[in-house]
């Protein structure tokens, strides 16, 4: 399945629930699959047919949907064709039949009207799955009912045995229940995903279709095409379809127009250039919603209020499908309010009518809401959402409020650890890591806290100083015309609340001065005290940012060349990707996300030489490194952050804290938490490295999910613990890499090597492999043939040796530890093995050694209980005699 996920799709990794589909539909089960717009449910019927290679057949409801998806699959390699009305090739019916396309699209009226012959003609030749995409269609109480949807179920005893699998984006329970009734499916497999499209952001305004108000909208929308990004706009008249395309025009905008009034030629044309990006701003009505699969829309606003809740969450699905950060604007007007009659004018019966008017309502209520709208929008689909997104205005509108607990809780515990004896001044110089002689007198040096507030100028510390006293956190006295600054009741009460980490966020104004001092150098990091590396790295410089307009252009220049969408090439995120890393070799860019195997035979030639080129012309140099997040904090923050046992918040940081947070008990996903509470989101990999920094600082973490969501089995962690011990270091993760299969992933590494590190590797993985079973990874599947990865062999079976614990091969003995991450096994004739642990017999142990793992020393003093060890070790540690790096107890 990974072969074929990166082969023709240029993907290493499956999205949540992808795998587990694919894998029910290649079992021969019914599924049922209810996931977000642009969430990947087609790759869920289009790679079964890759692996099986038997045809999959697709019922769609629109051609032009078809006709784009069948372009992007002939890209990538897949042999696909549609059969519908607007299809001339008279062969490709019976072609489709003889099994010589992959993935083989049908309208619904194509699917009931086909004689039986072609469908048993067609399972003579090999059909592994008929899917159903916009399942929704085929019930009354959906927003798009068709009436050929409802006969589908026709095919059922035409093709016995053959999977069905429903997929749709919007189905309330009543809906899914009609979606299997009617299709007959057997004890389907039902995966209900979230709705949450993090990367989007969802705004509201209210207009008066003034002609001020286009321009501002034209004003809008120029900026976004002078940047080469798509915009959709949708209307809900053809009136103002025309008059923004016209005022569009004017403003000298490229844009095309669609609505049902053109005629089926010009639409497809309209339809084309748009998805060709001739144009980059599509005016049209909602006969424009389901037909568009261009996956990078980045803006899509609707001009008017939608008919339905539904509807306005499919049109702005549209929009970053690519999972790129993207914008969807509504405007609305009161009067649109008015329009429930006309919406209901289609309804058949009561029933009808209370439908489309209780999702019209829905929509108003959508329009005139205060707070958080995405919350708003999941709860309405029936999904439980505790927190405000931070990616709405209503979220975002008051901008200069921050969550300052982590700057607080700094300056009211160095105010409180002085004694309150000072005025403001010297606090902050202690935290500012002054050594001046008032300070060392008094020990202030010393404190955990001396240094930490590097990052922000002393006036800022005064600023936010101010600002505890006028929130009640700080009590200011005046004796003898000297001011005292001390900690409140409710500051002490905050401290509290924070040490044991579950204190709220103190949310607060900033001041102006604080933000000009942010903005015009006063503070290092506009983020925070610790501001996020991989931010920081994985923002474009401007050079960067040229390249990657250049590398578009050459996208757009090929893609016009061939006759296809620039999409079709690569995505968005790939072109991101290159112009980030700038790969000089065919076997560099075929290792990043996006780059398939079409594309590496027809174009990596040109990237190259294009990247080659203009990186040079850029001054850029080439093969930058895509390495991973490091697996520790640098030493140097380290140094800079004691480690009170207590003090999780000063640990770890603020953004590493909320992951983690986030993930363990609000149970968001990796990727919820990426676009949580940011503009520009991170990394699902930079949120895994979070928490799992967490982890590794004492938070507690619910292993078994955790290794769940990375895909970390048990047979991959015996297969990393084979690697580590071939490698003999788990220093440096690439060596370790290098020796796995594709598939295993650093993510993957790098939560084994915490596990180990905190000695969970049994409580989590069970007995592997001393259990009486060696792993083995096959060879086949480091050379990246299709294979699932690890497989399971009898210790015994084929290799006598393994017993007796060979390493140079892949197999490791049942009996004897196949770990070799300690370099303590070399020093391991000097332990005693019974001496005691103390803080100084550890601090000479950690001072002999060029760094020792906990493992190390716990095996040293193997008289010592584990976690008088680790208690020692963390006192140590909070008192900057070590520090750890990359798993390694050093000393300072
Ligand atoms: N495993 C993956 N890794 C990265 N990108 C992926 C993965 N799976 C799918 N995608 C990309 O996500 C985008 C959306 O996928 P897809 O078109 O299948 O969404 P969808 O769920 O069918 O959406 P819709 O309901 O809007 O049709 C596409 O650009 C696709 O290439």
């Amino acid at each position: 399945m990974e072969a074929a996920l990166k082969g023709y799709f240029g993907y290493s990794t499956f999205r949540p629930y992808q795998r587990e589909i694919i894998q029910k539909v290649l079992d021969g089960r019914d599924c049922l699959v209810v996931m977000a717009t642009g969430s990947g449910k087609s790759i869920c019927y289009q790679i079964p047919p890759l692996v099986t290679k038997k045809t999959a057949v697709v019922v769609s409801p629109l051609l032009s949907l078809m006709q784009d998806q069948v372009m992007s699959l002939k890209q990538k390699g897949v042999r696909s064709e549609y059969l519908g009305s607007t299809q001339t090739n008279s062969s490709v019916s019976s072609e489709a039949e003889k099994g010589m396309f992959d993935v083989l699209y049908m309208t619904p009226e194509k699917a009931i009207s086909l004689p039986p012959r072609f469908w048993s003609n067609l399972q003579a030749a090999g059909i592994c799955l008929l899917a159903v995409d916009e399942a929704h269609c085929i019930s009354e109480w959906g927003h798009d009912f068709r009436v050929e949807y409802k006969m589908l179920h026709s095919l059922r005893d035409l093709l016995a045995g053959i999977p069905f699998v429903a997929l749709t984006a919007t189905a309330t329970e009543r809906v899914r229940g009609d979606i299997s009734t009617s299709l007959v499916l057997h004890n389907p497999h039902v995966v209900v995903g979230s709705f949450d499209r993090y990367n989007l952001f969802y705004g509201v305004k209210s207009c008066n279709r003034s002609l001020p108000f286009i321009s501002e909208l034209v004003n809008d929308v120029s900026k976004k095409s002078a940047v080469g990004e798509s915009t959709i706009i949708y209307c809900t008249t053809i009136r103002d379809t025309e008059q923004v395309h016209e005022a569009l025009v004017t403003a000298g905008i490229k844009s095309g127009i669609y609505h049902g009034q053109m005629g089926s030629r010009a639409r497809g044309e309209s339809h084309r250039s748009f998805i060709r990006d001739e144009v980059l701003v599509m005016v049209a009505t909602i006969a424009f919603g389901m037909g568009i699969d261009k996956p990078d829309v980045r803006c899509v606003i609707h001009y008017g209020c939608p008919k339905s809740l539904e509807s306005y969450y499919q049109e702005s699905g549209r929009c970053g499908r690519d999972g790129l950060p993207s914008i969807c604007w509504l405007y609305y007007q009161r009067s649109d309010f008015r329009k429930a009659d006309f919406y209901c004018a289609d309804a058949k019966n009561g029933t009808q009518r209370k439908a489309i008017l209780d999702s019209f309502m829905a929509a108003q209520k959508y329009c005139l809401l205060a707070t958080c709208r995405r919350r708003f929008l999941l709860q309405y689909f029936g999904e439980e959402c505790n927190t405000d997104c931070g990616n709405c205005d209503n979220c975002t509108t008051v901008k200069n409020e921050r969550d300052l607990s982590k700057e607080s809780f700094l300056l009211l515990s160095c105010i409180k650890s002085c004694g309150g004896r000072w005025g403001l001044n010297l606090p902050i110089d202690v935290l500012r890591g002054s050594r001046a002689k008032k300070i060392v007198d008094n020990n202030y040096d010393k404190l955990q806290m001396h240094g930490r507030g590097k990052d922000y100028s002393p006036n800022w510390w005064k600023a936010l100083g101010g600002l505890l006293i006028a929130h009640d956190y700080l009590k200011e006295t005046v004796h003898d015309m000297f001011r005292f600054v001390s900690v409140s009741p409710k500051g002490v009460k905050f401290l509290s609340t924070a040490d044991k980490m579950d204190g709220r966020p103190l949310v607060l104004q900033l001041t102006a001065e604080m933000i000009d001092l942010e903005e015009h150098g006063g503070s290092q990091h506009k983020e925070g005290l610790n501001p996020v590396p991989t931010l920081e790295s994985e923002k474009f410089s401007e050079d960067e940012s040229k390249l990657y307009q250049m590398l578009l252009n050459v996208r757009m220049k090929l893609a016009q060349d061939i006759g296809t969408a620039p999409y079709a090439i690569c995505g968005d995120q790939t072109i991101r990707n290159f112009a980030k890393m700038r790969p000089s070799t065919g076997a560099r860019l075929a290792n990043i996300d996006g780059v398939n195997q079409h594309f590496i035979s027809r174009f990596s030639g040109i990237f190259i030489q294009n990247i080659t080129q203009l990186s040079k012309e850029l001054n850029l140099p080439l093969d930058n490194s895509p390495l991973p997040p490091p697996l520790t904090t640098n030493p140097e923050n380290i140094a800079g952050v004691p480690k009170p046992k207590n003090n999780l918040p000063g640990i770890l940081g603020d953004a590493k804290l909320t992951a983690w947070e986030l993930w363990q008990k609000q149970e968001f996903s990796f990727l919820k938490i990426a676009y949580f509470r940011r503009a520009v989101p991170i990394k699902e990999q930079t949120v895994i490295a979070y928490i799992l920094d967490a982890a590794r600082e004492g938070c507690e973490l619910d292993w078994s999910r955790f290794c769940r969501e990375v895909g970390l089995t048990p047979e991959i962690a015996s297969g990393i613990r084979l690697a580590i011990s071939k490698v003999g270091s788990c220093e440096k993760l690439k060596p370790i890499k290098e020796e796995l299969p594709e598939k295993v992933t650093y993510d993957m590494i790098k939560t084994f090597l915490t596990i180990e590190e905190r000695g969970l590797s049994e409580q989590v993985f069970g007995n592997h492999p001393a259990d009486g079973v060696a792993t083995r990874i096959s060879v086949s599947d480091r050379d990246g043939t299709p294979a699932d990865g690890v497989s399971v062999a009898d210790a015994g079976e084929a290799n006598p040796s393994a017993k007796r614990g060979q390493t140079d091969g892949m197999v490791v003995s049942a009996e004897e530890p196949a770990m070799k991450l300690q370099r303590i096994e070399e020093h391991g004739a000097e332990s005693t093995g019974t001496a005691a642990a103390t803080e100084e017999s550890v601090l000479d142990l950690v001072a002999s050694r060029n760094g020792v793992s906990l493992e190390d020393v716990a095996r040293h003093f193997k008289g010592s209980k584990r976690e008088s060890v680790v208690e020692i070790l963390e006192n140590l540690e909070s008192e900057f005699s070590i520090y750890k790096k990359n798993g390694s107890y050093m000393i300072m």
